[in-house]
């Protein structure tokens, strides 16, 4: 009972195809709240989908998914999804997205609105954006584009984060620079995180737990020895204890 009350998702015997093609077969997982999750495997075994059917965007064939014990029935706004493909309106400064998530978010609490201002200059400013509030789109850098996708999905307090591999297409500064406001948000808001991608180092910096989906559907979670929160990932001790485990998930993922 006690630990129930610690599961934030809950995939219950989930199946999935599409047209007939089983992609999803009997899974079963549990999320913790304030867990972070690197979900990583071949091409096409499925990871994309996963978040989908938890994010509520497509319907399991079979089985449930339950969000604080409630099972989810189309998207909740308390669910953040970020992906490669930002699509951020190329109307709207940063500045307008973020307050637009978040009066979205607040929908049904009037009692929130007076602080919108400050509460999306906060963030901007914890996310190096507040210089670049009233820019467009097409006025921003790919590594700035991120953020403001970041901000927009964290501006409502999320408590869960999905993420499908959204620094896959950045350099590999800029990608150190997003990881770390991923992890440092993470941490701040509480949220679970589930966090797609193909590159084994981001899987290890990111997730307490690597779970690994195989062709067929079968999911193996393991927990990540070379996690530290307050150590950085240029430690020494970082890459020695990743090094053997890295090796064991290039063979498995
Ligand atoms: N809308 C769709 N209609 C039909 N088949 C689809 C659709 N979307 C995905 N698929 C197929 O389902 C399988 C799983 O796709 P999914 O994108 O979930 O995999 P993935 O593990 O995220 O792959 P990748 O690592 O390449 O992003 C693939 O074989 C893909 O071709």
């Amino acid at each position: 009972m006690e630990d129930s009350k610690k599961v934030l998702v809950d995939v219950k015997n989930v199946s999935f195809d599409y047209e007939g093609k089983q992609i999803i077969k009997n899974l079963n997982l549990l999320l913790y709240k304030g867990a972070s999750y690197s979900l990583i495997g071949k091409s096409g075994t499925g990871k994309s989908t996963l978040l989908n059917l938890i994010a509520g965007f497509m319907k399991p064939r079979e089985g449930s998914i339950q969000i604080n014990s409630k099972k989810i029935i189309g998207t909740r706004k308390e669910t953040s999804f970020m992906f490669q493909e930002l699509a951020l309106f190329p109307w709207q400064t940063v500045g307008q997205a973020v307050s637009m998530a978040l009066k979205l978010s607040n929908k049904n609490d009037i009692t929130k609105k007076p602080n919108i201002p400050e509460k999306v200059d906060s963030l901007l400013a914890e996310l190096g954006l507040l210089e670049l509030k009233d820019k467009y789109p097409d006025q921003l850098s790919g590594g700035e584009r991120q953020r403001t996708a970041l901000a927009r999905g964290l501006i409502g307090q999320p408590d869960l984060l999905l993420m499908d591999e959204p620094t896959s297409s950045l350099d590999s500064i800029t990608k150190e620079s997003i990881q770390e406001l991923i992890r440092k948000q993470q941490e701040k808001l509480g949220a679970t995180l589930l966090f797609v991608t193909h590159d084994m180092e981001e899987a290890l910096l990111l997730g307490e737990k690597i779970l690994i989906l195989q062709n067929g559907g079968s999911l193996y979670e393991l927990d990540n020895p070379c996690y530290y929160r307050k150590e950085g990932r240029k430690s020494l001790a970082f890459y020695e204890q990743c090094i053997r485990f890295k090796e064991l998930l290039e063979e498995k993922g």
